[in-house]
């Protein structure tokens, strides 16, 4: 068998900056305590709700406190970590590290409603620059285009974990004993597809635009695309994602009419920022609404919700065109 680049390897060829390389090994080892518990599942005690909710009203699950307190607390070991915010958490948590450089944004565990049925769930992180080593909440309000890593992990059938650091999109395959190795070198997307994910659920919620756009795809050869299409939705955006960039596709969690003031479901700081970052490294798009790119929206808030098409980048062309 031919030896693979591990991740320290290749981290140490990218020839990073000394604090990012470090804060990158805390997160991919965090994400290996986090895989042991999602694999012991009811043996841990791991399955089942927190019984608490989270700043965003959803109801957490065990697995989301358990995942980020295994990230906040390694995170706020490492040295050159100023601060950490994460999906979970209220507010930022400053690391009070004098020589804190980075700031890291998290969902500690992406697909919360998967857990209870053993089906694929995720954890996500972004990190930016930290402007000073006391940052305040503003200084993690970045947009998506000063994240300097980007990385998320897929705990399924393999345990994945994928990153960019602004050079292209590596994958890597955490071994039997426990060592993260290169499997997928320069991962790209597939400029065409024929391959949607959205909730059908929402459809009588979607802008116009959207009707439009799913309606065409559903006609399949029958209509104005000429081509059948397929539907997947794993109800988690590490998964869905994954399957993106690994054969192409697009991923639709839209703007819709139930809640105006909430611009869609999924989170901006530690969903949006840094799978858009890791689809366009990949050369796909990843925006609103077909046209305008999530790594330039400018953050309000923390918690902020942002409307996302991504995927393949002629399929995103036509969504903008729809
Ligand atoms: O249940 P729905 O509406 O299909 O939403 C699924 C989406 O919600 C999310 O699960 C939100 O993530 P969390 O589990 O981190 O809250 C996405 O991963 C996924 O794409
Ligand atoms: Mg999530
Ligand atoms: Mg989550």
């Amino acid at each position: 068998m031919t030896a693979r680049t591990d991740l320290a390897a290749h981290l140490a060829a990218l020839d990073l900056p000394q604090g990012l390389t470090q804060t990158l090994t805390v997160a991919a080892a965090a994400c290996v305590d986090i895989k042991a518990v999602v694999a012991g599942g009811a043996l841990v005690g791991a399955l089942g709700a927190s019984g608490a909710v989270n700043v965003q009203d959803e109801e957490q699950k065990k697995l989301d406190v358990i995942a980020n307190d295994i990230l906040t607390d390694a995170l706020m070991a490492c040295p050159v970590v100023a601060g950490v915010a994460s999906e979970e958490m209220d507010t930022v948590h400053p690391a009070t590290n004098p020589a804190g450089e980075y700031l890291v944004l998290f969902d500690p565990l992406d697909g919360s409603s998967n857990i209870d049925i053993n089906a694929p769930v995720g954890t996500i992180v972004s990190v930016l620059k930290a402007p000073s080593a006391a940052p305040t909440e503003a200084d993690f309000l970045q947009s998506g285009r000063r994240q300097v890593a980007a990385l998320y992990c897929l705990y399924g059938g393999q345990t994945m974990l994928v990153l960019t650091t602004g050079r292209g999109v590596a994958g890597f395959t955490l071994s039997p004993d426990g060592c993260w190795l290169m499997t997928h070198e320069d991962i790209r997307i597939p400029a065409d597809t024929k391959e949607f994910a959205i909730n059908m659920s929402n459809q009588r919620h979607w802008a116009e635009s959207v009707q439009r756009y799913i309606d065409g795809c559903l006609q399949g050869a029958d209509g104005p695309r000429g081509k059948n299409f397929n539907m997947r939705w794993v109800a988690a955006m590490v998964a869905d994602v994954h399957r993106i960039l690994m054969r192409g596709g697009v991923f639709l969690y839209p703007w819709d009419k139930r809640e105006p003031n909430k611009p869609g479901k999924l989170r901006l700081m530690y969903e949006g920022n840094p799978m858009s970052f890791l689809v366009e490294q990949a050369g796909g798009k990843s925006t609103t609404d077909g046209k305008q790119a999530i790594l330039d929206v400018t953050p309000t808030e923390l918690h902020q919700r942002v409307p996302v098409v991504l995927g393949s980048a002629n399929e995103v062309d036509e969504i903008a065109a729809a």
